[in-house]
């Protein structure tokens, strides 16, 4: 669990983070949003430890990370994948690391196996890709196998099968029970990926809330609607006289605004009204972001989008 309370952060007249306040839960992947000098980088190393609140706590595991008693056994971190030092080979960089910090020498095998990069163990740091970089950066995360792991933009630098492969692995994790906290760009992989999100915004809580929940807290009730009916049949009446709006798309169906698609559905039944196909649109993470955030730093906005939902 990472506990953030009214944490704050000024570098001089500059509030990077403000009087934030939020929960990261074990057994889900949280992921961490925020647009551009939004203070995600600058949470995450307060976080860590590797720089202090001006105001404000942040607890890792109940504590504040320089009170943890054997901190790459409760925390895992992967803040910059190319800070590494690289004369040295991967599997002598895991070993050094897991030397100094009392852990077994087996655990170097058992995460490169779990991060695919046996056949890389031999090689220099420095001469890797950034993919593997990115592996050889989780590799060193899961060394203490720690309940809680930081990471910022894992999936950089990862091909579709990468990406893939990461998700799976922070869904794994997740589900045996540790707390996942990632940050990413990648809105589309983040909302396949994520069942908690942290939002924020010029360093000011945007959203903590479930994935789920929150997409649906801001997507409009709509739905796409195949009928035999024509657009001046009974239907269209019908649903514009419990105040939905209907609209032609280009492949024939009605896209209904103000009605979702239950409610479609039970209108047309107990209309004894056909219905070939009904499909309940949602606005997509990014869609909602994007609105959301363009509104934090205007401080103000319609909030409407022309954003298209899509199919849920
Ligand atoms: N050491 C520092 N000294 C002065 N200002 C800083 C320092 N670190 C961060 N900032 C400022 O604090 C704000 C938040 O920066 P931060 O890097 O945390 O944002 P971020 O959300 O991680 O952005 P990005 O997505 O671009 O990495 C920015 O305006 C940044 O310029």
């Amino acid at each position: 669990m990472i506990q953030a309370t009214e944490l704050t952060k000024r570098y001089g007249a500059k509030t990077a983070v403000d009087a934030l306040s939020f929960t990261v839960r074990p057994g889900r992947v949280t992921g961490f949003l925020g647009p551009n000098g939004a203070g995600k980088s600058t949470t995450m190393r307060l976080v860590l430890g590797l720089d202090t609140p001006t105001a404000g706590s942040v607890t890792v595991a109940g504590r504040p990370y320089g009170r943890l008693a054997a901190p790459l056994r409760e925390v895992g971190a992967l803040l910059d994948a190319r800070a590494v030092h690289g004369g040295r080979t991967v599997r002598r960089h895991l070993l050094g690391l897991a030397r100094s910090n009392a852990l077994p020498a087996r655990r170097v095998d058992e995460v490169l196996g779990t991060v695919g990069l046996e056949a890389a163990a031999n090689r220099r740091a420095k001469g890797l890709s950034l993919g593997m970089a990115q592996r050889f950066g989780l590799a060193a995360a899961l060394l203490g196998d720690p309940g809680v792991l930081v990471l910022d933009e894992p999936v950089n630098g990862l091909d579709t099968e990468g990406i893939r492969w990461i998700r799976d692995l922070l869904k794994s994790l997740a589900a045996e029970g540790r707390t996942v906290f990632l940050s990413s760009h990648l809105m589309s992989e983040l909302e396949r990926t994520a069942d908690r999100i942290v939002v924020i915004g010029r360093g000011r809580l945007l959203a903590d809330t479930d994935m789920r929940d929150f997409i649906e807290a801001h997507s409009p009730d709509s739905a796409l609607l195949r009928t035999p009916h024509g657009e001046s049949g009974p239907m269209r009446a019908l649903l514009e006289s419990r105040g939905a709006s209907v609209r032609l798309d280009a492949h024939g169906r009605w896209r209904v605004t103000g009605l979702d698609a239950p409610a479609i559905g039970e209108l047309a039944r107990v209309h004894g009204l056909a219905v070939h196909e009904l499909t309940p649109l949602r606005r997509s993470l990014e869609e909602i972001y994007t609105a959301m955030t363009e509104e934090a730093v205007e401080y103000q906005g319609s909030g409407d989008s022309d954003a298209e939902e899509a199919p849920r």
